[in-house]
């Protein structure tokens, strides 16, 4: 909650509230103790999936029930897309592989049954034949055991596979990332693609051998075993089995919830050590009574983790000695009993005393202990499957909350958002018409905003902290739902977005320029197909040769002087942690300087030069229009009101939804003629 409290926050309130931190710092102990507290028990919520009042998520139940199977349903049909996939290819594979292995056991019973004859009747010869084939069986037996282990891992990764991949597709798409962390509240999606469905495939791979494999082996041991003693006799061990399951399942703890809460714990633990690796220099600055906060905040998530993880140890040991004491030791006992109970009662029994007698002995017990541990595991399956349905829980939200989309899809239980949702995505100038403003949380900002801004007329937009300046292009680019009103944009490519702080990709320098394009590494191992889709410049004939595009992309480094970064090591080809390593004014000028390289028709400067000196600044935005770019600017500082042939004032404040135009002067070529009404 803590998080998404800040995540709403404009920058300067963000500021403002570390000035207030600062300033409050004298409030004493208690009072950051208190906050703490709170902030950390709104975490847990969060954590728990409890999120924002105002934008719950839809919740469903953690538990083994018609929900769970519905969702079962629909990640299996996403990891068996169908019956002639590779991914049922492997699961024939696994079944004939788990027919083969109940079979030899059978064989291999069998063998053991007529060695134990033969060695009490002394047949030297026979023995030495059994033995032999014995030795023949285990060849074959041995081979299966193994496949059978490694045809779980091939399922197990071939369903990660599918499902990760289907995640990305919808994850990545139209921004449902953003729609579905930020907007919808959605935690750890990092860790649900990455952890849980690792763990997903895994619970379900191994429960597929663990269902099949008892199922055939009780089918078949048991068809075998009455041959030997029946059927009536086998029917008390299933009878005992039964009461064990009514049992079991009555004491068993809600596994599937604790499953599910045990895994957003570690995230939200996992988190809080991101975030302060993330912010490590601001803290270390305030450091040490930040240091002090930093270390609270990271115990209280080891604790809360700990805790849980403690209590579903207990809980797991407890459960552990019923299922040992009834189904492991309770069960053996009683197969036993079944099979020598016509011995005790009928010492005629006509199967004592023969050399049959002691080859039937050693293989009935042998396929009694092999139906016991089949119907144990039968059993004990609605362990796994609570333990499944906590992690399908996991990535069913994730898929849910990604399938749901854009930020479109938010409106869809208010059908009049759906219809003013308007974007005319081909106009050649930008237009916003009598357009409303309103927050995630249901604030109007500002009604009925009506400007234009046409090539070579910028416009800049100023207003007070939290007026709603940078949500007009949250808007414009989609990111929050339009409430009212049209906004027409330029086609897709002509118009950048540059924050204040500027997104910087892991790779080489040229990479941090050419962004959008993905890097180059990975450019070059994706497919034609991707590669087509992604970045079709880069395959189009007009795309320039390397050398030239190089000498295109020292010229915008010099244009921002940035030259000097270009000159270093490897220059284009180097490759640096660059959010850590660059200050916050090189940040911004490097951004600015792939704004130069694409040269946009349009481009949103959302406070994009506010760690630049103010005579970079001039120089940076002189640049951008030079390259012909229509700039529309957020700011507050005066001295970029010359750029700009208009201005639009947000009024804000609290009763505030107002806006006002003000026309300037044109622009000079230079940029500098306009120096405000
Ligand atoms: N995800 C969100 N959920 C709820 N409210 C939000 C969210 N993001 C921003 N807001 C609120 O919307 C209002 C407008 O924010 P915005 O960032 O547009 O302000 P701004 O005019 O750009 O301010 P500044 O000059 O300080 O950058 C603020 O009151 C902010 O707290």
């Amino acid at each position: 909650m803590a998080d998404l409290f800040l995540d709403g926050l404009s920058q300067s309130q963000k500021r403002s509230l570390a000035i207030i931190v600062v300033v409050g710092g004298g409030a004493g102990a208690n009072q950051i103790k208190k906050a703490l507290r709170s902030a950390a028990r709104e975490q847990q919520e969060l954590a728990m999936g409890t999120e924002r009042k105002d934008k719950p998520l839809k919740h469903k139940a953690v538990a083994v029930d018609a929900i769970f199977a519905s969702r079962l349903r629909k990640i299996l049909s996403i990891c068996v897309p169908g019956p002639l996939s590779a991914e049922a290819g492997l699961i024939y594979a696994q079944g004939g592989l788990l027919i083969a292995r109940t079979m030899l056991s059978d064989y291999i019973s069998r063998l053991e049954g007529q060695t134990g004859r033969y060695i009490i009747s002394s047949d030297g010869s026979k023995v030495r034949r059994t033995m032999a084939l014995f030795v023949a069986a285990s060849i074959p037996a041995a081979v299966v055991n193994s496949g059978l282990k490694y045809m779980q891992k091939r399922i197990k990764l071939a369903f990660q596979r599918r499902l990760t991949l289907q995640l990305h597709e919808l994850y990545c798409n139209n921004r449902a990332y953003f729609a579905a962390s930020t907007l919808r509240g959605l935690t750890g999606a990092d860790q649900r693609i990455t952890e849980d469905v690792e763990k997903f495939t895994y619970a379900i791979s191994e429960l597929y051998s663990y269902t099949f494999k008892p199922l055939l082996d009780v089918v078949l041991f048991t068809h075998s075993l009455s041959g030997i003693m029946g059927y009536k006799s086998q029917l008390a061990l299933y009878g005992y089995y039964f009461c064990c399951a009514s049992v079991l399942r009555k004491t068993s703890p809600p596994l599937a919830l604790m499953t599910a809460q045990e895994t957003a714990l570690t995230g939200a633990f996992r988190q809080a050590h991101q975030r302060l690796v993330q912010n490590a220099e601001e803290v270390a600055f305030n450091d040490p009574p930040a240091g002090m906060a930093e270390q609270m905040i990271l115990n209280q998530h080891l604790y809360r983790m700990l805790r849980h993880s403690r209590l579903s140890a207990f809980q797991h040991f407890v459960q552990q000695v019923l299922d040992g004491f009834f189904v492991k030791y309770g069960a053996t006992a009683v197969a036993l009993l079944v099979y020598a109970l016509p011995f005790i009662f009928d010492s005629n029994n006509p199967r004592a005393g023969s050399g049959h007698a002691t080859q039937n002995y050693i293989r009935a017990m042998r396929l009694l202990g092999n139906t016991s541990k089949g119907i144990g595991d039968l059993v004990l399956i609605y362990k796994r499957i609570t333990g499944l349905a906590g992690h399908t829980s996991r990535v069913s939200e994730l898929l849910e909350q990604a399938s749901a989309g854009d930020v479109k899809n938010l409106s869809s239980d208010n059908p009049e958002r759906v219809h003013t949702q308007l974007y005319l995505r081909n106009g050649p100038t930008i237009r916003f018409d009598r357009v409303t403003l309103t927050s995630p949380d249901g604030t109007t900002l500002v009604r009925g905003l009506t400007f234009d801004v046409t090539p070579g007329r910028s416009v800049m937009i100023m207003g007070p902290n939290g007026s709603g300046k940078s949500s007009l292009f949250r808007v414009a680019a989609g990111l929050w739902p339009l409430q009212a009103g049209e906004i027409t944009l330029p086609p897709k490519g002509q118009l950048f977005y540059l924050s204040q702080r500027p997104y910087l990709v892991s790779g080489t320098l040229r990479d941090q320029l050419l962004y959008p394009e993905p890097p180059r590494d990975v450019l070059a191992v994706a497919s034609p197909a991707s590669r087509a889709r992604v970045a079709p410049w880069a395959t189009s004939a007009a795309y320039p040769s390397r050398e030239a595009l190089d000498e295109r992309l020292a010229q915008c480094l010099e244009a921002v002087e940035l030259d000097g970064l270009a000159a270093r090591g490897r220059g284009l080809d180097q490759v640096q942690a660059w959010t850590e390593t660059l200050s916050g004014g090189e940040k911004q000028r490097l951004a600015m300087a792939r704004l130069l390289f694409h040269a946009p028709a349009y481009a949103v400067l959302d406070e994009c030069t506010s760690a630049v000196s103010a005579d970079g600044e001039l120089a940076l935005y002189r640049a951008a229009i030079r390259a012909g770019i229509t700039v529309l600017s957020i700011g507050h500082r005066p001295a970029l009101k010359g750029f700009h042939s208009r201005i639009v004032h947000f009024e804000g404040g609290d009763g505030g939804k107002g806006w006002t135009v003000e026309e300037l002067r044109d622009r000079d070529s230079d940029g500098l003629a306009g120096t405000g009404a």
